[in-house]
């Protein structure tokens, strides 16, 4: 598509008398005609793809790219689908009277002149940003609301100072767009978060938009919008650096799947895949992570300290018993001495290779000395002259020595080959490994880590992922890769089929050259390049398999609750710390979380960061806001509670009910509550159970704990037990906190209010 200089805005005139049109039906002229096109292209598109599929080639490499390019029309079209819905909201007016359209997508006319811009590009940004004060050049917003392919409602935002327009509002509260906006947060929830291109504000835009490299915190309160951002800014990097990040793609980093289930379709509305969206469980490939565990267990396993007593239970293993042994080799009995370990050792270890791989290097100095010995014995001329043994015969020799089973085990216990699943339960299963692993932690400490099994917690992901870095390849990796060289060779052999069996097919004689031929396939250079073009798994299907995988950029919500070892798990998959972290320090409820940003990233990131603040809260109305600003002010005096952009002048409720009646109360008023939409029941972990049970699986109901409440929001919400949540977690205030600003209209608090809230008479008292 041809771009669109910045700032230089297109005088777009397709029908004359445009003006005298009211503003609704002047702007159906515009969205037919953008429609037309959206049509034409998507035709366009079906047809070159459908021509692809048809072509036929001789030609190996031609195969390959025609594969390509399949590909990029099926992204192409997806993209032109996802646009269908609202594909045009907005439109800038100029001072010198052009006039620029923006929508989801870029379209340009028959002679490839730009007619709808997409909301990425640089000349679309004024729609986002432009204020009367600075207003880019821009004399009027736009907003154009539309269903199916109707407009039905325009709103505009007159610019320029001088100007006065009939019916045009100036913008204000701080916000562009206020109605549209508005109108966006008082919309019923659907159950899964959408899209909020239309009314993106400037201090979010800013986000979005900002460079590339390096480490990005943005740090926000509830509801300030940074879930939103982080995703639009994924789409924003995928469009402005798409040759960069489409290799390696975005990955995205989320607390729990209900989270990542809420967020997962934000991002193939806005045309765009090319993105992995993860919890930290699924960061190792082939393991379920799901064990529950007690939080004051995964604290200690998330401690920074863990990455030594990791790197030091890998040493352990590289063993040297205390005094000399004794092995016998065919009856012959050879005497081993200790120095003999620690100087094969140290040259191991010197090659600073990872354990599995220096193991060959030190088995191999064993080997000979063990094998020099067994000759010196057996091979002694009783004349006292040279050895009486040929190399022939030292081969031989050290062919029994490397069979010998006794041999063997010693092998495998001065060094064994290790799985990080085999060092880890090795480790947690060892009161005494444990304790020269990890001196640093307190007795109590190492007896949380001490269990015997091999089912892991998510908190043991990062420690698995330390153990695979210093252990190496185990063989698996070889496995995997021996698996993706035969996937390989049967595309290979697939294309070869495919070519000897369209012998009908034209073809040009310079082609025949380069006809697949068997010593083709059997070239692994060439293979692995026609396996890259050939897989035709998506990028989160082969990033998903590859441990090793490292991406173009990394995203993580909830970034709080990463503990210093789930850091460390994240930077590896970035090496360029191309990263966006959004968060709030305030909402920490993970024990190992961090509760300052400098704390949470010096150990990882030192000071190489940098750091945007929201405040402007878009989900809670003010109403709520102003209660959970009491517990905020608990858990950090110092902490300003981000301010709500709008009230709904419903006072949050709250009804005293004895602890055994609330679950009881809690379905009834849920019953109640569904009449304003998607009712979200937060209750303590010890009454998840009663509470669900009363709930019944009421529909548009969820009943969760904090934990599992994190980044969610409902239209209503009711918090069950509050004083529960308070005191079940060393961060029960910040839990409480999180539990109380996850509506987007209506609050109700079942159960005695803790002191914390029980002064405020922004209540409504129910009895
Ligand atoms: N510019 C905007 N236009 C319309 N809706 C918005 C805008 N910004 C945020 N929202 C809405 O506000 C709500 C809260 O946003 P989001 O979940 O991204 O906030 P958050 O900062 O991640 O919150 P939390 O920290 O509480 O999880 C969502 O419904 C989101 O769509």
């Amino acid at each position: 598509m041809k771009e669109i200089g910045s700032g230089n805005l297109r005088r777009i005139v397709y029908h004359e008398g445009l003006e005298l049109l009211n503003p609704v039906e002047a702007e159906q002229v515009y969205l037919t005609t953008f429609y037309t096109a959206l049509d034409r292209e998507r035709e366009r598109t079906e047809s070159r793809r459908g021509d692809e599929q048809i072509a036929g080639t001789r030609n190996a490499q031609a195969l390959h790219q025609r594969d390509g390019r399949i590909r990029d029309l099926n992204a192409r079209l997806s993209r032109l689908n996802s646009a269908e819905e609202g594909l045009c909201f907005g439109r800038l007016d100029d001072e010198s009277g052009e006039v620029l359209h923006i929508g989801r997508i870029g379209l340009h006319d028959e002679d490839y002149e730009p007619l709808l811009v997409d909301w990425r590009a640089p000349v679309a940004r004024p729609f986002y940003i432009a204020t009367a004060v600075a207003n880019h050049g821009i004399v009027r917003r736009r907003h154009i609301q539309t269903r199916l392919r109707q407009v039905v409602d325009v709103q505009d935002e007159q610019l320029d100072l001088d100007r006065t327009a009939d019916g045009a509002s100036q913008p204000g509260g701080g916000v562009v767009g206020e109605a549209v906006l508005l109108n966006a947060l008082e919309a019923r929830r659907t159950g899964t978060m959408e899209s909020i291109v239309r009314t993106i504000q400037a201090d979010q835009d800013r986000i979005i938009r900002s460079d590339l490299a390096g480490v990005l915190v943005v740090q926000g309160g509830p509801g300030t919008g940074k879930t939103a951002i982080a995703l639009h800014r994924a789409a924003f990097l995928l469009y402005t650096h798409r040759e960069q990040l489409e290799k390696r793609g975005i990955l995205v980093v989320g607390p729990n799947p209900t989270f990542l289930k809420f967020i997962g379709q934000v991002l193939p509305s806005l045309g765009e895949d090319g993105v992995r969206l993860v919890t930290i469980a699924e960061l190792y490939p082939g393991l379920t992570a799901n064990r529950p565990e007690p939080a004051e267990v995964s604290e200690v396993k998330g401690r920074a300290v863990m990455a030594e007593a990791i790197e030091t239970a890998v040493a352990d293993r590289q063993w040297v018993p205390a005094g000399p042994l004794e092995l016998t080799v065919d009856r012959t009995v050879l005497r081993l001495d200790p120095s003999l370990f620690e100087d094969a050792r140290a040259r191991a270890r010197a090659r600073r290779l990872t354990h599995n791989q220096a193991r060959p290097f030190f088995l191999k100095d064993i080997i000979d000395a063990l094998t020099g010995q067994y000759a010196d014995i057996i091979g002694e001329d009783p004349l006292g002259g040279e050895n009486l043994l040929d190399d022939y015969d030292l081969q031989e020799l050290r062919a029994e020595v490397e069979a010998e089973p006794a041999v063997v085990a010693l092998l495998d216990r001065l060094w064994p080959l290790l799985t990080p699943e085999d060092l880890l339960v090795d480790l947690y299963g060892d009161e005494d490994r444990l304790a020269s692993a990890a001196p640093q932690l307190s007795p109590l400490d190492r007896e949380h880590l001490l269990r015997y099994g091999d089912d892991w917690s998510q908190a043991d992901v990062p420690l698995l992922d330390e153990a695979a870095e210093l252990l190496g390849d185990d063989g698996r990796d070889r496995a995997r890769e021996r698996a993706e060289r035969a996937r390989a060779i049967a595309y290979a052999q697939g294309s070869l089929d495919v070519l000897s069996g369209s012998g009908s097919t034209d073809y040009d004689e310079d082609d025949e050259a380069e006809i697949l031929s068997a010593k083709d396939i059997l070239d692994a250079e060439t293979l692995a390049a026609r396996y890259e073009a050939g897989d035709d798994r998506t990028l989160a299907e082969r990033a998903a398999v590859d441990r090793r995988w490292t991406y173009g950029h990394v995203i993580v919500d909830e970034a709080q609750e990463l503990s210093p070892m789930a850091w460390r798990a994240i930077a590896r998959r970035c090496p360029l710390r191309s990263m966006t972290l959004v968060g709030d320090v305030a909402q920490t409820g993970a024990a190992g979380g961090g509760t300052s940003w400098e704390q949470a990233l010096a150990p990882t990131f030192g000071d190489r960061w940098r750091l945007a603040e929201l405040t402007l809260n878009y989900r809670t109305p003010a109403e709520v806001m102003e209660l959970a600003a009491h517990v905020l002010s608990e858990v950090d005096p110092t902490a300003e509670p981000p301010r709500s952009v709008r009230s709904t002048g419903v006072k949050p409720w709250h009804v005293e009910v004895p602890a055994a009646e609330q679950a009881a109360y809690a379905g009834k008023a849920a019953g109640a509550e569904v009449q304003h939409g998607q009712v979200g029941v937060i209750t303590s972990r010890h009454r998840l159970e009663i509470v669900q049970e009363a709930i019944g699986g009421l529909a548009d109901v969820t009943v969760l704990t904090v934990a599992g409440a994190k980044g969610l929001e409902f239209d209503s919400v009711l918090v069950v037990d509050p004083e529960g949540i308070l005191v079940e977690s060393p961060r029960g205030l910040r839990d409480l906190y999180v539990a109380l600003t996850r509506c987007t209209q209506r609050l109700g608090v079942i159960g005695p209010l803790p002191d914390v809230l029980r002064d405020s008479d922004a209540w409504e008292i129910r009895s």
